[in-house]
């Protein structure tokens, strides 16, 4: 089995507070792995550890089984292959899905290549087959400022693929999606994963329930259990923590 990511002993201090006090978390090649826990378990700190946002106070963060990211700054990670959508919004609203994919495929070549560069009929295609994917073909030349707020999530998403990421960090993406939203959301990401590797920060129960695997558990800044959606269900300590609260 490969492993895509491997935290051994992660942990964080916030001015003497213990965001993250020994993390130990596992992410196989093209699993989709959910990451739930209470509030303030440290879900979110552990992503931003992952990408370089926040950097640990001890422990290691393994990428690939060889890249150590600890030490790396951010834009490293990122040309290594982690790729990771934030809450906030970073779309330009008055582009179009297309033209915001093809800058994004361009970020990696410098503001040069944005500026001038022509694009290719191989880059043209694989910025209409990625809105395809993400489901904003129809959509490719209206602006983004017009599109809903779940069209919106996946140009995000979309941004980040069009990188070809090996790992894609995922904070609550179905967050204020309707119904039909979240199930082509939890789609999408089970195609991604046939390419890339999801490591996903989830709240909305039915959501992990219908499309997860494996999902692992942390608790005030440490991981408390991991196991299929059952398995985790049936835990004790599990349910004294997280899903006995929230039914
Ligand atoms: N920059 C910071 N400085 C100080 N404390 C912080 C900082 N960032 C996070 N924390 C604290 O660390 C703890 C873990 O926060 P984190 O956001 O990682 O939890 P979470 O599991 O993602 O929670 P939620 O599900 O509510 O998003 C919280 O108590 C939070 O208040």
């Amino acid at each position: 089995m490969q492993l895509i990511l491997s935290c051994h002993n992660v942990m964080v201090d916030f001015s003497g507070f213990k965001a993250l006090q020994g993390v130990d978390l596992q992410v196989q090649n093209g699993e989709i792995l959910f990451l739930i826990g209470p509030n303030g378990a440290g879900k979110t700190t552990l992503l931003d550890v992952i990408c370089g946002k926040t950097k640990s106070t001890n422990g290691e963060v393994l990428f690939n089984e060889r890249i150590s990211l600890t030490k790396l700054p951010e834009q490293k990670i990122v040309h290594e292959g982690v790729a990771r959508k934030f809450q906030a919004p970073s779309i330009f609203l008055q582009l179009t899905p297309f033209e915001i994919l093809e800058i994004a495929m361009k970020q990696k070549k410098g503001l040069f290549s944005i500026l001038i560069a022509k694009m290719s009929k191989a880059q043209q295609e694989k910025i209409e087959l990625l809105l395809k994917k993400i489901n904003l073909y129809d959509v490719r030349n209206d602006l983004a400022g017009s599109l809903a707020h779940g069209q919106k999530q996946w140009l995000e998403i979309g941004m980040q693929l069009i990188q070809e990421p090996k790992l894609l960090l995922l904070d609550e993406p179905i967050a204020g999606m309707s119904g039909e939203e979240r199930t082509k959301t939890g789609e999408l990401i089970k195609e991604i994963a046939k390419t890339c590797s999801v490591l996903i920060v989830e709240h909305d129960m039915d959501f992990v329930r219908k499309f997860s695997t494996r999902v692992v558990v942390m608790h005030e800044g440490r991981v408390l259990c991991e196991g299929t959606m059952e398995e985790i269900k049936e835990n004790e300590e599990v349910k004294n923590v997280y899903l006995g609260r929230s039914g």
